[in-house]
């Protein structure tokens, strides 16, 4: 940023609060001055020396807590602020929104807050889709549904021509909601933004279902995801129970992290074998799934079977023909059919009677509106990227690790997807819950 101004909060009068909030006692007496902070993110703290300071969990000193700032950069009486959302769809986009357009408007006074439609798609200006004006009136009742009011999108767009967009609609500080693709263009957005010498301000907000957002404790909208699940597998379980050696086989998101499909199989702890991208398993063999499935029908003549969808691609074969979104997302081929066919022709083969049903709630899932805890996060998270962006911070996320909200830098996040651990607790847990074997 070129210019060093700082707002202090309480001389703007954009608090509408009816008792002003002593900032100097909710931040302690830390001020941050945008380009040394940015300096000492971005350049001066190495991945390793970042990665040991987040391990450390007493006094994590390289971390910036999340939180107002006593000094500000923006003047909020001149501020526009814009909102996108980009990416598959998850619980609390909506609340997030919602959180954004309450924080900025009561908090700092910010009235110029638009809303992008569909995604990167609509900072380009030859794709029509015109910007919302947000205000707490349209937002206010939002949180009540699912998906996002603003739409979304996937596939590459112009980074010049959207920062083009941005000085041309006036707009100091973008908020990006969306997963690791949306976190990449938005630090590429960044990128652009400092070779050109402005003064915007770009924002993440981690959005993904699946929890595979490297570093944070969680994504919003991801326990929304095994919350809605469960009366899902709960009812597989009754179609199961109703037949002789009755198999329910659900399949649930997660394209490279199999979160979803664990968590949900230890919520409700009627599921018997869970199948998770981070896994090797084999069909076929004496010590197969299909022999443990057998073994398993024998003893209790029914079984529930959870399956991500990333499972089992090796199943498909080397020669299987891969297909890509317009993002360049691997879409995985079905493995809850592959299941469903190969264990009929297995047990056909064996003349061994059953009966399969397979369930594929995802989208179902997805769109849902937020649970009450995700809620609560959503709107957490709005109000810590707000105050972040207000004091001046750039490509940064916001996010909670160790318990503790944090602005992280953005590459930080996105180079590499977090995976279940299957040597750790966690997936013990799994294999606990479904007695599952061990290896298959
Ligand atoms: N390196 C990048 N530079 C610029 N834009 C990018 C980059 N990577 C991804 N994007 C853009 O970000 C948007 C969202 O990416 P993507 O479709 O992969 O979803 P996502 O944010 O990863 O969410 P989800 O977890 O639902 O897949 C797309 O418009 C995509 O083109
Ligand atoms: O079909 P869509 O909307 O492209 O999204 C599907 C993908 O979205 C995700 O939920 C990630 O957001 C993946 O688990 C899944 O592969």
């Amino acid at each position: 940023m070129s210019s060093e101004t700082n707002f202090n909060i309480s001389s703007l009068g954009a608090n509408t609060f009816s008792s002003p909030i002593n900032l100097s006692k909710t931040t302690g007496d830390k001020i941050f001055n945008f380009v040394e902070e940015h300096d000492r993110i971005l350049a001066d703290v190495s991945l390793e020396s970042f990665n040991t300071c987040i391990e450390n969990k007493t006094s994590p000193a390289c971390l910036e807590k999340a939180g107002p700032r006593e000094k500000l950069f923006f003047d909020s009486k001149k501020t526009t602020a814009a909102i996108v959302s980009c990416g598959g769809l998850c619980p609390g986009i909506n609340n997030v929104i919602r959180g954004l357009v309450m924080a900025l408007h009561y908090f700092y006074g910010v009235k110029r807050i638009l809303g992008v439609q569909y995604g990167y798609e609509g900072l380009i200006p030859e794709n029509g889709h015109e910007f919302i004006d947000l205000v707490p009136d349209k937002v206010k009742d939002i949180h009540e549904f699912g998906g996002t009011i603003l739409g979304s999108s996937r596939g590459a767009q112009s980074v010049e021509k959207m920062v083009d967009s941005l000085v041309k609609n006036k707009i100091d500080l973008l908020f990006t909601i969306g997963g690791d693709g949306t976190l990449k263009g938005a630090n590429a957005i960044g990128d652009e933004i400092e070779k050109r010498g402005l003064d915007i301000s770009i924002i993440g907000i981690p959005k993904t279902i699946d929890n595979d957002i490297d570093l944070i404790d969680k994504s919003f909208g991801f326990e929304t995801s095994f919350d809605v699940a469960s009366p899902i597998i709960r009812d597989a379980h009754n179609e199961a129970t109703g037949a002789f050696n009755g198999i329910s086989i659900v399949k649930l998101m997660g394209r490279d992290s199999g979160f979803i499909a664990a968590s949900t199989a230890i919520a409700m702890p009627v599921v018997n074998f869970v199948f998770v991208p981070e896994m090797d398993f084999q069909l076929e063999g004496e010590n197969g799934f299909l022999e443990a499935l057998k073994k398993r029908l024998n003893q209790k003549r029914h079984a529930v079977i959870v399956v991500a969808e990333g499972a089992g691609q090796h199943l498909f074969g080397e020669d299987s023909k891969t297909y890509t979104d317009a993002s360049g997302n691997i879409i995985h081929q079905d493995i809850g059919l592959l299941l469903k066919h190969r264990i009929k022709a297995y047990f056909d083969a064996e003349d061994m009677k059953c009966t399969i049903k397979y369930i594929d709630p995802s989208y179902i899932i997805r769109s849902a509106p937020a649970n009450a805890n995700d809620s609560l996060f959503c709107n957490r998270l709005a109000y810590h990227a707000v105050h972040g962006a207000m004091a001046g911070k750039t490509k940064f996320v916001v996010g909670r690790l160790n318990n503790k909200f944090v602005y992280l830098p953005i590459l930080k996040v996105v180079n590499k997807r977090k995976k279940i651990n299957m040597e750790g607790e966690f997936w013990f847990s799994v294999l606990q819950s479904t007695g599952q074997p061990f290896t298959m």
